[in-house]
Parts: structure tokens; sequence; C-alpha cells
């Protein structure tokens, strides 16, 4: 059989990807496996203790950890990326119902709304899920089946922060209740707590020799511009195509962290870091746009899960050691000092950071 040039083009490029050195394929990223953990509600204490020395040891040293055997089918995360993709597909109009609204951060984004590096244009959907209220969705007309499939994975997604928050807790020496009792409201939708499920579509782009990184206005583009999430942790689910780059703790150089199927990435946020003295520093990361005619003309799903502690949570001092070694430069001077100010008040930090990146 033979093959066109063009397909032959086509393999070449996506070998060429698949061969790309990542953290992953140099063994770089810690892999936690959660088989046997329980639930959240009925946790398996022993397994829960030792999975929370892994999390703080990966997360000290790297930033971030892979976890497998967590329960969350892929099934599920793939009819929540066809499901954006047919969100995605609706005229403006239509989707313009849906966008976000700043009081709840529930709500779609289009492309360029929300910016974390100012000199480029962010090209990405979002739909962020802040309360799991049918009302808030869109209609069963528009989109048959996004609340059918959207409203189970932000439980799972919730429920696997709940067994990871008291692994931490064990980790810091502290009752497994404790850090659940300050995130009690996670996706309650009463405004008590901004933790959020985040579906994310990121748009082909033209091949390199139509424009190597400009759309037709001139204004260069990326897909995610850097930043550290602000909350507890992040969970993130992404399919294969790749494109996330996080700086390791201790490190200044942008690495690809590639891809291991069915896994889902945990990292440290900055209010994590700031409760920690930077114990558990926040990760650094960003999305770039890939290279090559093929990565390019594909588009990218990821769903994230923010975990914040309550607004109004008092949050309890950690038991631990001030950290080692110097912190690597995650955050401009100001805005740690700040945090650090106001830590009791979870609340102040999100509005700040939601002020800095919708537009
Ligand atoms: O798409 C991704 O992998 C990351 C998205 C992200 O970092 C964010 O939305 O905060
Ligand atoms: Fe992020």
């Amino acid at each position: 059989m033979s093959v066109s040039e063009s397909e032959h083009n086509q393999l070449t490029t996506t070998m060429a990807a698949q061969q790309e050195e990542t953290l992953l394929s140099r063994c770089e990223i810690p892999i936690i496996d959660l088989a046997h953990i329980g639930t959240d509600v009925c946790p398996m204490k022993s397994v829960v203790r030792r999975i929370g020395q892994q999390l703080f040891s990966a997360l000290s040293t790297k930033g971030l950890a892979m976890l497998v055997n967590h329960g969350i089918a892929e099934e599920k995360l793939k009819a929540m990326y066809s499901d954006l993709d047919n969100f995605c597909a609706l005229p403006e109009g239509c989707q313009a119902q849906y966008l976000r609204k700043p009081d709840s951060n529930h709500g779609y984004l289009r492309p360029g709304m929300e910016q974390f590096d100012t000199t480029k244009k962010e090209l990405r959907h979002c739909y962020n899920i802040t309360t799991l209220s049918p009302a808030a969705m869109p209609a069963q007309e528009e989109v048959p089946e996004f609340t059918q499939h959207a409203f189970p994975l932000a439980h799972d997604l919730t429920n696997l922060s709940k067994v990871l928050l008291q692994a931490l807790a064990y980790a810091f020496g502290l009752t497994p209740a404790t850090l659940l009792a300050c995130h009690s409201g996670m996706l309650q939708g009463d405004g008590s707590n901004p933790s959020a499920m985040r579906l994310l579509y990121y748009p082909p782009v033209p091949p390199e020799d139509v424009g190597p990184c400009c759309q037709g206005d001139g204004v260069p583009y990326t897909r995610c511009g850097a930043h550290a999430d602000s909350g507890t942790f992040t969970l993130l689910a992404q399919d294969s195509e790749g494109g996330l780059e996080v700086k390791l703790n201790g490190s200044d150089k942008w690495q690809a962290v590639g891809h291991l199927p069915g896994a889902i990435l945990v990292q440290t946020g900055q209010l994590l870091a700031a409760w920690t003295t930077n114990l558990l520093p926040a990760l650094m990361h960003r999305v770039v746009v890939p290279s090559g005619t093929y990565a390019r003309a594909r588009g990218r799903h990821c769903v994230a899960f923010f975990c914040h502690p309550d607004k109004d949570a008092a949050l309890p001092t950690l038991p631990l050691r001030a950290a080692p070694i110097p912190a690597p430069p995650t955050f401009t001077p100001h805005t740690h000092l700040t945090f650090h100010h106001r830590l009791l008040n979870a609340a102040h930090h999100i509005q700040k950071r939601f002020r800095e990146t919708y537009a």
C-alpha cells in the first residue's frame, strides 16, 4: 500500500511529537497510585496515610504529581470534551446567555476574555462551573448532555479533592478532618467557596508558515500564559495533544510535561504555598502552541478542578518546619507579601486574581 506525500509528512510529524522529550519520558514526575484508597467518606486509613507522604514529597520536591487509579473513567472526560466542542460550535448569540458572571465566576469565557500574559492573546474557550444548578448550565436543547455529564464529573473531582485533602492533612501532622473542614463548601453554589471545575478547549491554530505566532491582526497569541493557580491545589485531566509546560520547583526552565494516558495531574496552588511557608511552592505552568502543521491543526481539551478553601475559613497553623532552601521566584515579592498578610481571608486573594486576569 503506498502512502501519499502528505500522509507521510503527517506521520513523520506525529512521530516526532511522540518522540519529544518530556518530564514524563524522562521519569521526572512522581506517579502516585491511588488504588485501594477507598472513598472520601470511607477512606482506607493506611493507604491515605501512605499517599499523603507521597503527595507531600512530590509537591515539595517537584510541585506536581501524576495520579493513577483515581477511579474517574476516561469515557466521562471524553464525553465532556465533546459536549464542550458542541457548546463552542453554538452561535455567539446563544453562547452569550452563558457568559461568566463576575460574582460567582460561573460561566463561559471566549478566547481572549481571560489573560495571564498581557502581551499575547490567549486562545482558549473556558467554561467555569462553580455551582451545580441546572439553571446555570447550557440548556438541553442547545447541548443535550452537557449538564448530565458535567455534574457527575464535578462530583468525582470534588470527591477526589476531598480524599487528597485528608491525605495531605496526615502528612501535615493534622487529623484528616482538619483540611476537609476548611474546604466544606466546594461547588455548593452558595458563594462560600471559590472552587471551580473548568472545561477548556484550545482551538487549532494556523500552520507556522502562515504566521508563526500571530493572527491576521498581528497580535501574538498563545494557548495559556504563564501563571500559578491561586488555590490549594489543582487537578488537571488532559487529552493527548500536549503543550503543557511547567517550571519544576527550584528551576527556571520551562519543560514539557508529556502525556500519561488516564492520569490526572495534581499541582500546588499559591494558597497552599503560602500556608506551608513555601515548603510546597506553587507550580508555574503554561500551555504553548505546538510546532508542526499536524499538531497545530488539532484542538486540545482539558478539565481542571481548582480546589480552594472556604472564603471565611480560619486556616490552622501547620506544624511544619520552615522551607530549608530559599523559595524559587514563583511570585513577585509584592504579591507574596500581600498574600501572607491576608492569609486568613482567602477571599481577598481570589478577588485580586480575578481583577488581574479577566478582561
Ligand atoms: O490547559 C491546561 O492544561 C492548563 C489550564 C490552566 O492552567 C488554567 O486554566 O489555569
Ligand atoms: Fe492554571
